[in-house]
């Protein structure tokens, strides 16, 4: 059986791979909280003996406590187990491995040139084009990060949950002010971002997918963000060259 990993910053993602190919969700723990203080993962320690799994992980020390509990069944992927994507216009050994994961799937998928924006703590885009060429993006704060640094790094700021609305620009009082900057900004954010990419890349009719634990408020308010296909993360996994192996 072949299992794929995500190990985002705020969840990790177990699945396993289908007859398909398709990965079907096992499970989604919260990544520091559950694996830090297990040191490992319920479902994978369920599994009957015997099983593969492939990681793509953006959290070393997670990874690295994975690693010592399942050894050699967990396989880290790294950038070159992506032949097919062309890494030539970026530094791959900066670049975070779902960022990765996603332009290869994103390019399998789509077909021609992509910006996948994911929507999870951080934001990022990541532009693809019709050849596979990684061309580069960007990261910026999520919803929720954002939240939590006003919170923390102001005096009278508070925590707000996140919330699905948009706001209007003209906050009335702290909470809806912060609401405006924090969530229409990000909303303008992307949208400007990903215009810029369309510019850069050439493509003015690139395909934009949003994936992440956030998408849908992205979708709902950046106009020709769509929803990108499910797992696109755990997909990009199973189109690595380690899992023909
Ligand atoms: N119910 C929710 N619980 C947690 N995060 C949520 C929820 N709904 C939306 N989010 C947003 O999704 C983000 C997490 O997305 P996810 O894709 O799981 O992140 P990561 O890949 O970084 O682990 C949060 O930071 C937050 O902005
Ligand atoms: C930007 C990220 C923090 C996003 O992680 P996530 O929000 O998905 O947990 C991660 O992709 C990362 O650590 N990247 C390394 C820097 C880079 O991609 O250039
Ligand atoms: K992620």
């Amino acid at each position: 059986m072949q299992i794929l990993l995500n190990i985002g910053n705020t969840h990790t993602q177990i699945a396993k791979t289908t007859a398909n190919g398709q990965p079907e969700l096992l499970a989604q723990v919260e990544s520091p909280a559950v694996i830090a203080a297990q040191g490992a993962v319920a479902v994978l320690d369920a599994l009957p003996a015997g099983w593969r799994g492939l990681a793509v992980s953006v959290v070393p020390a997670l990874t690295g406590l994975l690693h010592n509990r399942y050894g050699d069944a967990l396989r880290v992927l790294a950038p070159a187990d992506f032949p097919q994507l062309d890494f030539q216009r970026v530094d791959t050994s900066t670049l975070g491995m779902d960022r990765i994961a996603n332009a290869a799937a994103a390019h399998a998928l789509a077909g021609r040139a992509v910006v996948v924006v994911d929507c999870g703590t951080a934001i990022t885009l990541e532009a693809v084009d019709a050849a596979g060429c990684f061309l580069g993006g960007a990261i910026l704060p999520g919803r929720m990060l954002a939240r939590r640094s006003l919170a923390a790094y102001t005096a009278q700021l508070p925590m707000l949950p996140l919330q699905q609305q948009r706001p209007a620009a003209l906050g009335r009082c702290t909470r809806e002010a912060m609401e405006a900057g924090m969530d229409l900004g990000a909303v303008g954010a992307v949208q400007y971002l990903l215009e810029q990419c369309r510019l850069e890349m050439g493509a003015a009719d690139a395909l934009c997918w949003a994936v992440g634990g956030d998408a849908a408020f992205f979708c709902d308010n950046v106009p020709g963000l769509i929803p990108g296909p499910q797992y696109l993360t755990l997909r990009g996994a199973a189109c690595s060259q380690a899992s023909a192996d």
